[in-house]
Formats: C-alpha cells, sequence, structure tokens
C-alpha cells in the first residue's frame, strides 16, 4: 500500500509520486504533447501562485452556477413600474470590475475552455481563488411574487442537473417570496453536500446606488470558497440559513431577520463563518432532490373575535396541512370552545396542523394554560421555526405518500434540516469550556473569548486529522462531543476525512460521513478525499465515498486521461480499477489524444488492454490477475475487433 506520508500529502511527495507513471508515459512512441485545455490552466494557474510547486493547476478556481429567475435584482423601469428584463443582466455584468475580470478571462482562455458566452470570472479573491460563474437565466424572469411551487420544484432540478459540475449555486431571487424558497429548498435538497445560496436586492443592479453588486459578489464568493452544505439567503453582507429568515423590511437594504439563529457569516473585512452553527452532514446517501410536494398547505393566522364558522371553511378538504399562527409562545383562546372543536375535528380527519408563534422570535412552549389547549386539540408545537418554513416542510412532509399519517406527523416534529431549535441544544458541552483547552489558554495567559475560540479553532482540526490518522473513533467522538467541528480542516485545508480516505480506515470513514464530514471539502491542492483514496488505492473508501455522492471535479476529469495512460502503460491495473470506480471515464484521451486503451496496445500490454475493455463494459471488476486471451485479437484490423474470454479467477482471490 502507498505510504500516506502521516495522512497529510506535502508539495514534495506529491511530486515524488508523479514522476514513474509521468516518464512511463512520456516514453510512448510519439512523444509528449500538451493538451490544450491543460496549457491553458497550466499558465492561467501558475501566474496566480508561482510559489507553490506542487500544487494542483486548478486548485484555485471554483465553479459556481448562478440561477437567475428573476426579481428586483435585474429589473428596469417600465411605464414607471419596476419588471423583469430578460437578456440583460450577463452583458452589463461583463461590464462592471468587481464582478467580472475581463483580462483574465482573455488570457487563460475562459469562454473557450467553458464553452458558453454566460460565463464569468470573478477578480482574484483574498484568499487567492478565482471564482468562475455561469448564469443560468430563466425564461421567463419572474417577480416573486408569481411564484409557485412549480417554481420552486424547476430550481431544484437545476441544482441536481448540475450538482456535478459546480462547487456551489447562487440563485437570484426576488425578496418578496424568498423565504418560502429557501425553506421549500432545504427541505427539498437531501443530503445535500454543497452551498446553495439565495441572493437578490431591493434595488435593480443597473441603479446608480444598488445593494445587487454587493449582494452577488457576498454570495458568489461564500458559494465558491466555503463547503456550507445547506440552502442559506445571503443579503446585506450576512449568509443566514435559509429556513430561519423571513423579510422583515420592504424598504431597506436590510430586508431579512433571522430572529431565532445567529447568522452564519458575516462578511465584512473578511468573511467569518460560525462553523458551530453550520449544519453538518450526517449521510453516507448521494444528494437528490425530493420534487414531490403536496399544495393542498395553508397559512392561518388567529385574532381576536376569529369565528369558527371561518376556520372551518378553510379546514374543509382539499386542505391536508395548515400552519397555524397563534399568540405569544403557542397560545389561543381557550374559552373558545367552539373554535376548538372544529380544530380538533380537522385533526381528527387527518389534517396536520402545527403551532406556530406570531411573533417574530421565540418559541411555542407548553408554560400556558392557553396553549395546553391547542395541543388536546392535536396539534403539533412547531417551536420556533418561522410560518414559511413549516409552511414549506408540510409541503413536503405530506408529499411523502409511503409514509402514514403518523410517520409524517413525527417528521413535522424533529427537526430536519436545522429549521427549528432542539430543546437539549444549548446544554452541550462546548471545547471552548472544556478542561484541556482551559489549560492551554491558561498556559498562554489568555481569557477573552475571542481568543479562546481562536485556540480551539486553530486546534482541534490537527487533533481531529491526527485521530483520523491513527483509527481513534473514541477520541474523535470526545471532540465531537466537545462541540469541535469534524469537517474542519487543518492548515492545510485537510479535514479528518481526507486522512481517514488516504489511510482506507473504512469504519472511520463511515464514522465520520456520518457525524459532519464533507466528501466535497477540497485541501489547499484541491485534492478531495475520494480523489485521495484513488491515489492511495484505497478501493473500499473509493466505494463507500461514491455512494455517498463524492465525484471527481470536472478538472480531475479533465485530467484522468492522462492519468489512465500513465497507469495502462506500466500495467497497472489496481490503479485503473480505482479510478474507474471513482467515476472516470476510461474511454478519456491522455495529453497526446490516445486513449489508455490505445497506450496499452502501442506498449503490447494485452491484459490492461482486456482489462480496461471490462470495465469499459461494465462487468464485474474482480481480479486482478488471471485471465487467458482468446486470440482473435488482430493489430491490422481496423475495425478494432477486440475478442478477449476471461476464465474465472482462482478461488480464494
Ligand atoms: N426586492 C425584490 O426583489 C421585490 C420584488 N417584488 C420581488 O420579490 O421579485
Amino acid at each position: 500500500m502507498a505510504d500516506t506520508n502521516g495522512g497529510s500529502i506535502t508539495p514534495l511527495a506529491r511530486e515524488l509520486s508523479q514522476p514513474r507513471l509521468a516518464s512511463a508515459y512520456d516514453a510512448s512512441p510519439t512523444g509528449p504533447q500538451l493538451h490544450p485545455c491543460r496549457m491553458r490552466k497550466l499558465s492561467s494557474c501558475a501566474s496566480l501562485d508561482k510559489t507553490e510547486p506542487g500544487r494542483s493547476p486548478c486548485a484555485a478556481e471554483a465553479r459556481v452556477l448562478v440561477l437567475n429567475t428573476g426579481g428586483t435584482i435585474g429589473m428596469t423601469l417600465h411605464d414607471n413600474v419596476l419588471a423583469p428584463k430578460a437578456n440583460a443582466l450577463v452583458e452589463s455584468l461583463r461590464k462592471l470590475p468587481i464582478l467580472h475580470d475581463e483580462v483574465y478571462a482573455q488570457q487563460t482562455g475562459l469562454y473557450e475552455y467553458y464553452g458558453h458566452e454566460t460565463t464569468l470570472v470573478l477578480p482574484l479573491s483574498k484568499s487567492k481563488k478565482r471564482i468562475v460563474y455561469t448564469i443560468l437565466e430563466y425564461n421567463p424572469l419572474l417577480d416573486s411574487s408569481n411564484m409557485t411551487t412549480e417554481d420552486w420544484v424547476k430550481i431544484g432540478k437545476d441544482i441536481e442537473k448540475n450538482y456535478e459540475s459546480y462547487d456551489g449555486f447562487v440563485v437570484l431571487h426576488g425578496t418578496d417570496t424568498m423565504a418560502y424558497t429557501a425553506s421549500a429548498l432545504s427541505f427539498m435538497c437531501e443530503h445535500l453536500g454543497k452551498p446553495v445560496v439565495l441572493t437578490g436586492s431591493q434595488v435593480p443592479i443597473y441603479e446608480l446606488k444598488n445593494d445587487g453588486r454587493d449582494n452577488l459578489l457576498g454570495a458568489l464568493l461564500i458559494a465558491g470558497q466555503f463547503v456550507i452544505p445547506e440552502v442559506c439567503l445571503y443579503f446585506y453582507n450576512k449568509l443566514y440559513r435559509g429556513n430561519r429568515v423571513t423579510k422583515v423590511d420592504a424598504g431597506s437594504f436590510n430586508a431579512f431577520a433571522s430572529p431565532n439563529l445567529a447568522p452564519l457569516a458575516i462578511a465584512e473585512v473578511d468573511i467569518t463563518i460560525n462553523w458551530d452553527t453550520v449544519w453538518r452532514a450526517n449521510t453516507t446517501a448521494k444528494f437528490q432532490v425530493s420534487t414531490q410536494l403536496n399544495r393542498n398547505v395553508g397559512l392561518l393566522r388567529l385574532f381576536p373575535g376569529i369565528t369558527a364558522s371561518s376556520v372551518n371553511a378553510f379546514l374543509q378538504a382539499p386542505m391536508r396541512g395548515v400552519v397555524l399562527e397563534t399568540y405569544g409562545s403557542g397560545n389561543a383562546p381557550d374559552n373558545r370552545p367552539d373554535l376548538l372543536a372544529v380544530l380538533k375535528k380537522a385533526t381528527d380527519d387527518g389534517v396536520i396542523m402545527i403551532n406556530c408563534t406570531q411573533c417574530l422570535k421565540g418559541t411555542v412552549s407548553a408554560s400556558y394554560a392557553t396553549g395546553q389547549v391547542l395541543a388536546e386539540a392535536g396539534l403539533i408545537a412547531g417551536g420556533d421555526m418561522t410560518p414559511e418554513a413549516a409552511l414549506s416542510k408540510l409541503s413536503y412532509v405530506l408529499a411523502k405518500n409511503e409514509l402514514d399519517l403518523s410517520a409524517k406527523k413525527k417528521l413535522m416534529a424533529q427537526n430536519l434540516r436545522g429549521e427549528m431549535t432542539n430543546e437539549f441544544q444549548g446544554s452541550q458541552l462546548c471545547l471552548s469550556n472544556s478542561h484541556f483547552i482551559q489549560l492551554i489558554a491558561k498556559t498562554l495567559s489568555i481569557s477573552c473569548r475571542e481568543e479562546l475560540a481562536a485556540i480551539r479553532n486553530a486546534l482541534t482540526p490537527p487533533l481531529a486529522c491526527a485521530a483520523a490518522k491513527s483509527g481513534d473513533i473514541e477520541a474523535l467522538d470526545a471532540l465531537r462531543e466537545m462541540g469541535s467541528n469534524l469537517c474542519l480542516g487543518d492548515y492545510d485545508g485537510r479535514t479528518p476525512l481526507h486522512v481517514a480516505a488516504s489511510d482506507g480506515h473504512l469504519k472511520m470513514v463511515q464514522y465520520l460521513l456520518e457525524n459532519g464530514a464533507s466528501v466535497h471539502a477540497k485541501d489547499r491542492y484541491g485534492d478531495t478525499p475520494l480523489s485521495n483514496a484513488v491515489r492511495f488505492r484505497q478501493k473500499d473508501t473509493v466505494k463507500l465515498l461514491r455512494k455517498t455522492g463524492a465525484h471527481l471535479s470536472r478538472d480531475q476529469l479533465e485530467e484522468a486521461g492522462s492519468e489512465l495512460c500513465s497507469l495502462a502503460v506500466s500495467g497497472d491495473l489496481e490503479g485503473l480499477e480505482n479510478w474507474s470506480l471513482a467515476g472516470a471515464d476510461l474511454s478519456k484521451p491522455g495529453y497526446d489524444g490516445r486513449t489508455a486503451i490505445q497506450v496499452a496496445e502501442a506498449a503490447g500490454r494485452r491484459e490492461v488492454m482486456a482489462f480496461l475493455v471490462q470495465l469499459i463494459n461494465n462487468k464485474p471488476q474482480r481480479f486482478f490477475g488471471d485471465f487467458r486471451e482468446y486470440d482473435k485479437y488482430d493489430d491490422d484490423d481496423d475495425e478494432g475487433g477486440l475478442v478477449i474470454e476471461f476464465t474465472a479467477p482462482p478461488a480464494g482471490r
């Protein structure tokens, strides 16, 4: 097994690991040639950072897909009213130097490489990243007041379709119903591992003084640089969890609030991510979008004197789910038997009703008799959920036809995507209070909270990586219980999952995936846990990561052709199999235009050709050796009639 160099791949080790394969391939009869794409990337990326000899050429480029659904950000005045203007946004962004670097685009052949006119690139970010973004404009563009559940489904499907090609997603959207869309998408996106950031503006981006440029820039910087596996909303320098926001101001740039959850990030001089609050992945399942939504849901706001008959009319079929907006901490009149009877009848008939407060901030609690009556009428306490979140959650849960009514009710009471605060939260032991950190702080004479947090953030990722390296799940569990975030990277951006994947600690990989680790984390070299597992030939880990939705990046897929050719020349079947399991296209040409099969043929490696044919035909990939060639292979046969028969591998292999 390859030496993983302590779980952390130094530039030197990386350089040392390449030449054997590169030279074998370069020794091919036609000699080395540079693929045009690679030439572009090498020259462009070299100009970014010449000081890191082993850095993957494109580690510093991230890709973001922008779905432009409409909203004020792209509106212009027609007959004195604002309305969306089609086909105008890309051209005006292209002229804004803070949102597009034309020189870089030209010098690096960006347009030819990405093949479309709607791709732009941000100037170099503070952390030396290039964010390349492609805008997909919807037709028609909508004022968000015109949006329906069909539009949520379209956005969800577009994210799903493009998921593997981008590092993150930005959704441009009107502010009026943005909180509803953000909430709905948060539930629809199951096992999300990448950032989806909704944003828009209060003033069109075409106007002299507007908030659209800053909002779009901030959303792009976050979506391109941080693996925040959540549907978020970015507005006026703050990143919020999408299902926690509500629009609170129609006339200010500061239009949104997240009353019951602190922002996930604040973008001031620097972008500061509050990693303690960011939702952590806990799954080994692949990302998917659930597009089934039940439209028979509604919001009903209590007011003094509301009549039982109007409530009764509202609750009639086909209504299946209702959010009742109640007073204070979830209260309703307990002296109105007529009203309570109507509510009870509806829940008895199978309508799911959620109790949410009308207050902007706070939670539904069982402290008053006036609240108790609603529980008795069969309503489910909605905790501190916003009505927008509760409504879209109902729509999502009610559409799960495989579940019975009680399972649906159970889901409604559960925290699915961080939309409600768990009761036990807050009592969690925090690492900043732990003895270990306290001791270090004392030794260093540190007492202020910020410095304590800085120590914790600096110390825990390397500790977690060390535990992952030694396969010590107990130590990781202790770190996790103390509140540390197992998806954070060390000084090289390497996360515990990178380390465990490199070493093939399968149980550890499984544990990490179930406890917040992201399969999409990239280290400073652009490597992901999957690319590490491939490099170190950890076949079972490759399989598990793939099952969890890990995939090679566009650049890794591009470069795979040359890598496969090198492996083919050296007869490295195990290496080829690992690339194949990781999703590489085995018929991808290398840098001189030949495929691995052609290179194997030129090198006289028939066993490799046979193996590749078997992999390409998707036959069971179970052997590294014994097969017998059925020699109909004819070098002169231009039709390429390759026929190879395999014997069963010997027992016990
Ligand atoms: N600021 C905005 O975007 C408001 C606009 N009416 C919309 O929601 O589309």
